[in-house]
């Protein structure tokens, strides 16, 4: 599924950005995307974790191996923009007519090397991101046949024709989804890491939870220790949608008070409802149309902890993800069978 779900994060992303079909899904001809989008978040990673990488000029060492990669990807990444600059600017209602428009009126004109970070930034943030919460949520269902079927009876009762699961109140009103995506979201934080802030007080210490922190020094909380973390989260390495669903309040607010897959604050993400939405549609329709189960043998494992390894690897019923700002996985291999409903009533 993580191959699967990368060609279909990026589709999106190409269309929703820069209004331009990369049809990844089915075509193979552009799928090089995958790994150079890979080698280069990897890349950017140890920069943000290494500092001291880029200062001893070390940096060109890491992914040299896959340059090609890299550089295939970066001329794709042209080849849309130019594309997308030589139309007219509303040519498509993609985040480029918005963000043009924005930088018309910007007193210092419009960059576009601005544009290319942006688009830099805009497949990782945006696509890989909600790759890795879909295909997690694909492994806990596969490996959790109450949820599954709790789930997939929410969303047979809630459609009854295939074209009616479409963004509105009746996919947000289906309460146990977005238990099963919040679930999914602590369990396996796409942006797993630690990400760095510089607390600023007019040159004065911060003061963290009684803890002095000079000017300069950098904090940070990885979502992954916040999300498994007893002290707010009971068996934490459960997946248990149903925590999401209690009525006592004072245990919600705590869960919700270290739920950081988005980060918090101002810069906290700014696609947060686009990946409701997205994962969202992709599960709704998925289970309208389809059953699912493990793939048999070996197949099935990938994605899996392996007992016995280190590192805190060993949990078979954790999906395994590597960070590399948003995260490297794979799997799980699945086996769909069409349902006898979704052959009559889709058109
Ligand atoms: C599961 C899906 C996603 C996760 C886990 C996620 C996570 C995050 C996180 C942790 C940040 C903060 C990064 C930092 O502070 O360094 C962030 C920022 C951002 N995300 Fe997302 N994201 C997801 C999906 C998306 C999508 C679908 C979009 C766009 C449609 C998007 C657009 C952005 C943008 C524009 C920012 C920068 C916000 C700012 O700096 O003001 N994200 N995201």
């Amino acid at each position: 599924m993580t191959e699967r779900c990368k060609w279909l994060g990026m589709d999106i992303v190409g269309h929703l950005a820069f209004g331009y079909a990369i049809n990844l899904q089915t075509d193979p001809t552009n799928r090089y995307m995958i790994p150079g989008l890979a080698v280069s978040t990897y890349q950017f990673n140890c920069f943000m974790q290494y500092p001291l990488l880029k200062r001893l000029g070390l940096h060109h060492l890491i992914g040299v191996a896959d340059t090609k990669a890299r550089l295939e990807y970066a001329r794709i990444l042209y080849h849309i923009i130019g594309t997308r600059l030589s139309e007219p600017t509303h040519a498509h209602n993609d985040l480029y007519s918005f963000v043009t428009d924005h930088l018309d009126n910007a007193a210092d004109g419009i960059q576009t090397s601005e544009l290319w970070s942006e688009a830099v930034f805009f497949f990782p943030a945006a696509g890989d991101t909600t790759t890795t919460v879909i295909s997690a949520l694909f492994f806990y269902l596969s490996r959790n046949p109450t949820a599954y079927k709790r789930l997939a009876t929410e969303i047979r009762n809630t459609f009854k024709y295939y074209e009616d699961i479409r963004g509105g109140q009746q996919l947000t009103g289906c309460r146990y989804l977005r238990a099963c995506i919040d679930e999914a979201l602590r369990i396996s934080p796409p942006a797993s890491g630690t990400l760095w802030r510089e607390p600023y007080n007019d040159g004065e210490p911060v003061i963290i939870d009684g803890h002095i922190i000079p000017p300069g020094t950098q904090v940070g909380v990885s979502a992954y220790s916040l999300h498994h973390n007893e002290d707010y989260f009971a068996k934490p390495f459960e997946y248990d949608p149903d925590r999401w669903l209690i009525e006592d309040e004072a245990n919600l607010s705590l869960m919700h008070s270290a739920f950081a897959p988005f980060s918090l604050g101002a810069r906290g993400c700014a696609g947060k409802s686009m990946t409701y939405l997205e994962t969202g549609l992709v599960i709704a329709k998925t289970i309208w149309l389809f059953d699912f189960e493990i793939a048999p043998g070996k197949l099935g494992i990938v994605g899996e902890g392996v007992p016995g390894r280190r590192g805190e690897r060993g949990r078979p019923n954790e999906f395994q993800l590597y960070d590399t700002l948003g995260s490297r996985h794979d799997g799980p291999n699945l086996i769909f069978h069409l349902r006898a409903n979704g052959l009559t009533s889709t058109s």
